[in-house]
């Protein structure tokens, strides 16, 4: 298999995966074609890989990026099988590499970053009992960041704030407005941001209401969406930059959350936190560690009956047998904030959001539901409300109990950082 001319063949998206096993092994390649079967398996339920051929060269679609979209798994040329044996070791032996591709007319970089990061989140299972390690991770974890930041992306994920193209749009009046024209119990922007810090999330209510017509059209763009997994939410969702957002006159929606970032990194100041609340606040961005603006935000309706289980935007990470390791959490979101859609929305309709207190160290997301039931705020999706609350935070959406659809639009806000996380390249869907 001639690796150059296939990817010369590639209009799209294509890495080429560096392979160690720290011994030879005849079998290392089905070894691989298995670990990769696996994690296709393994996600099918989540993101809809189907398999188009069976050969050597792997094909699969992927439903949520549409059907024209194939991902093509080549798997490395096998060494020579007269110069090895089941235990030659590595040293001076040729390395060997594999590759993944997407092709697809209408994929983007950001999809081939879900896929990568997607492959990158199941590496545990690509070590096998018997002490072949079939991938350098920190070389592979290296070379998706690598591709991923390529092509004029930033090398950080997340654009910073302040060179994104959307701050422009957003001027700081529209923000200070949106801050003090709330709210709960604060009266001004300060309070409002004392209260995120100290209690980790916060509601406004002034925000920019959704048209009827923007929500027909969202709803209508949404349709053309499949394939979530359907335990864990039954929401559909899409992501959408500026561009993508206009058609449904949501551009505005679109810059107020995206110029969220640079108003936390300029606003944010530790010195006014109340910290007798339990929660351990989040230190302010530095400028080492500023909030970045990614470069969508997510768009999800509910409808009747739908639900999304308790979770945490970015939980601590668990290898694959189960265990935790709390020095490592998935992700760089920060900040979720989430502006509503939903004209006289009540709180018998269901579809709240229900925030759990101080629960962003539990290891388990299901402790922070049964060890303190009552400890939660639900926060109601009206339009207009908007609500920002600590990515770490335990948190849920409450089956929806009326026919009428529930829509949010959502945006991460990260804070790359040196720490380790599990390897989220890009922000792109989970
Ligand atoms: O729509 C909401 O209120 C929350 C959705 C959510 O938790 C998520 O998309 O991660
Ligand atoms: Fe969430």
């Amino acid at each position: 298999f001639d690796i150059q001319a296939f990817l010369a063949s590639k209009k799209k998206h294509s890495i080429v995966l560096p392979l160690t096993p720290s011994r030879y092994c005849v079998e290392s390649n089905q070894r691989l074609l298995a670990a990769f079967d696996t994690m296709v398996e393994g996600i099918s339920s989540e993101c809809g890989f189907v398999p188009v051929t069976q050969s050597v060269v792997q094909e699969y679609t992927i439903p949520l990026l549409g059907d024209d979209c194939v991902l093509t798994f080549v798997p490395p040329a096998a060494p020579s099988l007269g110069d090895l044996d089941a235990t030659t070791t590595t040293a001076g032996a040729p390395p060997m590499e594999f590759v993944l591709s997407l092709e697809g007319a209408q994929t983007t970089e950001e999809d081939f970053g879900w896929i990568c990061q997607k492959f990158y989140e199941s590496r545990a299972t690509f070590d096998d009992d018997h002490g072949f390690q079939l991938l350098d991770l920190s070389s592979l974890r290296e070379e998706v960041f690598q591709h991923v930041n390529s092509n004029n992306q930033p090398s950080h994920p997340g654009n910073l704030a302040s060179d994104s193209k959307q701050s422009s749009h957003n001027n700081d009046n529209v923000m200070e407005q949106l801050f003090q024209t709330s709210l709960s119990s604060a009266s001004n922007s300060k309070e409002v941001l004392q209260e995120l810090q100290s209690k980790g999330f916060v509601q406004l209510h002034g925000g920019p209401k959704t048209s009827d017509q923007s929500n027909m059209n969202l709803s209508k763009y949404l349709l053309q969406k499949t394939g979530q997994g359907r335990k864990i939410r039954r929401d559909t969702v899409a992501f959408l930059d500026r561009e993508q957002a206009k058609p449904c006159g949501l551009e505005g929606h679109c810059d107020l959350l995206m110029g969220m970032a640079d108003y936390l990194n300029r606003h944010l100041d530790l010195s006014f936190i109340d910290s007798s609340t339990g929660y351990a606040p989040i230190a302010p961005a530095t400028i080492l560690a500023p909030l970045t603006t990614p470069s969508k935000i997510q768009a999800a309706e509910y409808g009747l009956g739908d639900f999304y289980v308790a979770h945490s935007d970015n939980s601590w990470y668990k290898d694959n047998k189960g265990e935790d390791s709390l020095t490592t959490r998935r992700n760089y979101r920060c900040y979720t904030a989430i502006l509503y859609c939903n004209d006289d929305w009540e709180e018998s309709d269901g579809g709240a959001l229900r925030i759990y207190h101080d629960s962003q160290h539990y290891s388990r997301v299901s402790e922070a539901v049964t060890t303190d039931p009552t400890k939660y705020t639900d926060v109601i999706p009206t339009n207009g409300r908007l609500v920002i609350f600590d990515s770490k935070l335990v948190h849920s959406v409450e089956p929806v109990l009326t026919d009428r659809r529930r829509r949010a639009l959502t945006v991460w806000i990260l804070q790359p950082t040196d720490e380790p996380v599990l390897g989220e390249i890009v922000d792109v869907p989970l």
